[in-house]
């Protein structure tokens, strides 16, 4: 594997001696001095019957572009264990989780961060990067057999986090007095489903290392179980960084962009486009910590490559002219626009 480049489990190792791509000067790596965001918390199982949740999901959407999302089906107890499993794979021995490995220019597979330009900064973490649905596109060379459940516990955490993406989708258009399955028709019976799974060992320098580069996810919607005790996750609004409290029980849920800096979904900008700008996609960056590492897995819901993506005829009207033009096969657009450190939103703004 001599052209590959360590994995940051190996790096934490060696001490402070971090490669210089790695490293934000000036401080850069952000500060956990930072207020807590006040994140709306939503109950999901409320959504479908309650007016008084839904609004609390387009106010939570509209202002913050995420939610904490709650009684969402799955309990505590089998949340941790989903947690515990993530992090026996990451705690194996590298030979074995290299059995997974990606290719150097696949985003599937164990690596870290995929380098696409000599100036990019390299992110702090480790990642498995798996595609669920459409399950025809599993590449089961990626998929771990040891842990001995990975397999199962993959393929069940995503059975129910694709239903309940769907009611989400669903609550979000009705929220938007829209017709319930127009997110969901307009994003594909193909759309996609990736998981990824991120390992963020603890950190030499936190003040100059970054876990996660800011970005905004390429998804449509993102739905994140985060670390049950480790912080680090933070969301820009107005212009200054928040934390992002801790809810163990909650999956954190997120509008996506395909501004994401790495590659893959997060707080998406397809919803952004498709709700003609009514729901923001917001930035995130994760910082890393010197004392603890942390996990986290992240679903990113992405529609079918060949969808027209562009604002619903519903929400356009002399108040709301149209800000967005339609897409089609995002993940292109945001690679070129990257290249020209570009935001790939860009790319379907309508100027003023
Ligand atoms: O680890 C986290 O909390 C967030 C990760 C993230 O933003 C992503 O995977 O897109
Ligand atoms: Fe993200």
């Amino acid at each position: 594997m001599g052209s590959l480049p360590k994995s940051v489990q190996e790096l934490a190792l060696q001490g402070e001696q971090v490669p210089e791509n790695f490293l934000y000067k000036d401080g850069h790596g952000g500060s956990t001095d930072v207020p807590v965001m006040d994140i709306p918390v939503v109950d999901i199982g409320l959504l479908a019957t309650s007016a008084q949740e839904l609004q609390k999901l387009n106010s939570a959407l509209t202002n913050f572009g995420c939610f904490q999302g709650i009684n969402h089906g799955m309990s505590l107890e089998y949340l941790n264990q989903v947690r515990e499993i993530t992090k026996e794979f990451f705690h194996l021995p590298l030979e074995e989780k290299q059995k997974y490995l990606r290719e150097e220019n696949d985003i599937e597979g164990y690596g870290n961060d995929m380098v696409l330009s000599d100036q990019q900064k390299i992110d702090w973490s480790d990642r498995l990067y798996l595609v669920i649905y459409p399950e025809d596109q599993r590449k089961l060379k990626h998929w771990p057999e040891n842990p001995k459940n990975f397999r199962s516990m993959t393929h069940e955490y995503s059975v129910k986090i694709q239903s309940i993406s769907q009611v989400i989708l669903k609550a979000m258009a009705r929220s938007l007095n829209l017709e319930e399955n127009c997110f969901v028709e307009q994003y594909g019976k193909r759309s996609k489903l990736y998981e990824r799974f991120t390992l963020y060992p603890r950190c030499p320098r936190p003040d100059l290392i970054v876990g996660c580069k800011p970005h905004a996810d390429g998804s449509a919607i993102t739905l994140l179980l985060p670390d049950k005790s480790v912080e680090g996750l933070q969301i820009l609004k107005d212009n200054q960084w928040f934390k992002a409290p801790i809810i163990p029980e909650a999956l954190l849920v997120n509008v996506g962009d395909q501004a994401e800096l790495n590659y893959g979904g997060g707080f998406s900008v397809l919803m952004q486009i498709s709700s003609n700008g009514a729901f923001k996609s917001p930035l995130h960056k994760v910082l890393t910590n010197s004392e603890r590492e942390r996990i986290s897995l992240a679903v990113f819901y992405v529609p079918e490559p060949d969808k027209e993506i562009g604002p619903f005829e519903g929400l356009i009207d002399e108040s709301r002219p149209r800000l967005y033009r339609p897409v089609k096969n995002y993940v292109d657009i945001y690679f070129q626009y990257y290249q020209q450190g570009r935001r790939p939103m860009e790319a379907s703004k309508i100027q003023d």
